[in-house]
């Protein structure tokens, strides 16, 4: 059943939807640029998963370019509505088959396991005909734009294929590509932030994560919503376990080493969280912002973007306490979660605890999800654990 989420789309804002920019140079406090040629990119370009981390790059890539084309023109028929309300686009099938086919076709040699967010149970109904035309449509025009596939061509039934290569259920051993093909679709059907984001579990570790931002300035979007109307939007951060955290415009050009914010002042640490108060109770997050004495009003965008952002350090913490009852998916965190470690920073439940992601789809948790520097992740935690006993001495 198409779902009528269309009206309720607020008008995109500029900054959100100028094109990327071609070249990027710039360099702040956090940031230093290195040019593609320079030793460090050639050292980056030799370490480990070096064929793994070309693939994913490059099926993420062009999957936001897909996605980047769909939210332009979005069609009401192209919104769908999943078996637990929550929903799915033309877009996000269709970056799934992407990266799917993508990684296939770059990594031959290797066995192929994904665990992946969509299936194609309502693309295989009849009802679901239309949706699948437009699907396949879209994942070939993507295809044809990129040079090295002009020759291929998927049909309807290739493209379900590659979309139910997402049904592994990873686990402790062996290589498991994790994606979550759109992440934040409310906040792309919104015209807001949303990601890509692809990861690679070996052995039940995450050892390389990509996550194409493509609404996301390539400036820092610090403490305030209002991003500048005139800044360039598109990015590219990854990582590989050892090896650092990169962002480049999603247009390519000037390679960015991140790093995280290193500040120990809770006072001056900004905080990002869900858009959605249905994500994560921001009524908690505001009590362990206020515990900690930060000032600045929460940043609240979409999507593993907030992981991307963070990496960055444009700010230092990010806290995510969903409803009572919801289980996390590994999609949506193993590439944000090494792109924020290998950046410097600490990912863990509310307990202080490592996230595991060799239990299958699913990550089990200890209550929420806290995001900060080694620094700042004591002082935190204690802010957590006090606000958490006062939710639930409250509600005795
Ligand atoms: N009730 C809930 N509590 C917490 N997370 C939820 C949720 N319902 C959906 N989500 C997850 O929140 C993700 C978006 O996170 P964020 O709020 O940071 O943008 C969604 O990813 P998708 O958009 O890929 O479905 C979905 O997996
Ligand atoms: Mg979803
Ligand atoms: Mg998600
Ligand atoms: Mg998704």
């Amino acid at each position: 059943m198409a779902i009528n989420l269309l009206k309720t789309v607020p008008k995109v804002q500029s900054s959100i939807t100028s094109k990327p920019s071609t070249s990027l140079f710039f360099t702040t406090r956090r940031f230093f640029s290195v040019p593609l040629y320079s030793p460090l990119a050639l050292a980056v370009s030799s370490m480990s998963y070096e064929k793994e981390l070309a693939a994913a790059k490059k099926a993420t890539s062009l999957a936001a370019r897909l996605c980047q084309k769909v939210q332009k023109a979005l069609l009401q028929s192209d919104v769908q509505s999943k078996s637990d309300r929550s929903p799915v686009t033309v877009a996000d099938y269709g970056s799934q088959a992407l990266v799917s086919f993508v990684l296939e076709r770059e990594l031959p040699s290797e066995p192929f396991s994904m665990v992946a967010e969509e299936d194609s149970g309502d693309l295989r109904k009849e009802s679901g005909q239309e949706t699948l035309h437009r699907i396949t449509e879209l994942v070939n025009e993507t295809l044809s734009s990129e040079g090295s596939y002009s020759a291929s061509t998927l049909t309807a039934e290739d493209v379900l294929r590659a979309i139910d290569n997402g049904k592994s259920e990873g686990g402790p051993t062996g290589r498991h590509w994790v994606l979550d093909p759109i992440d934040g679709t409310k906040g792309f059907l919104r015209g807001d932030q949303y990601a890509t984001a692809l990861a690679l579990l070996d052995d039940g570790k995450v050892v390389l994560g990509v996550l194409a931002c493509p609404n996301l300035p390539l400036e820092s979007i610090g403490s305030s919503n209002q991003h500048s109307p005139l800044g360039d939007v598109g990015c590219l951060f990854f990582s590989t376990v050892g090896a650092g955290t990169y962002m480049q415009s999603l247009a390519g050009s000037t390679l960015t080493k991140v790093s995280v914010s290193t500040t120990e002042n809770s006072e001056e640490a900004s905080f990002f969280e869900s858009y959605e108060a249905a994500h994560s109770l921001h009524d908690l997050t505001s009590s362990i912002a206020q515990k900690l004495g930060v000032k600045a009003p929460p940043v609240r965008i979409d999507s593993q973007a907030k992981y991307g952002a963070l990496s960055r350090g444009d700010g230092a913490i990010y806290l995510r306490f969903p409803h009572k009852g919801y289980r996390e998916k590994i999609w949506d965190h193993a590439a944000g979660c090494i792109v924020v470690t290998e950046a410097g920073g600490v990912v863990t439940d509310a307990a202080g605890n490592a996230l595991d992601f060799s239990r299958g789809r699913y990550l089990d948790l200890h209550e929420g999800i806290i995001v900060t520097n080694p620094r700042l992740m004591p002082s935190l935690l204690k802010a957590v654990q006090e606000a958490l006993q006062q939710r639930t001495s409250s509600t005795l």
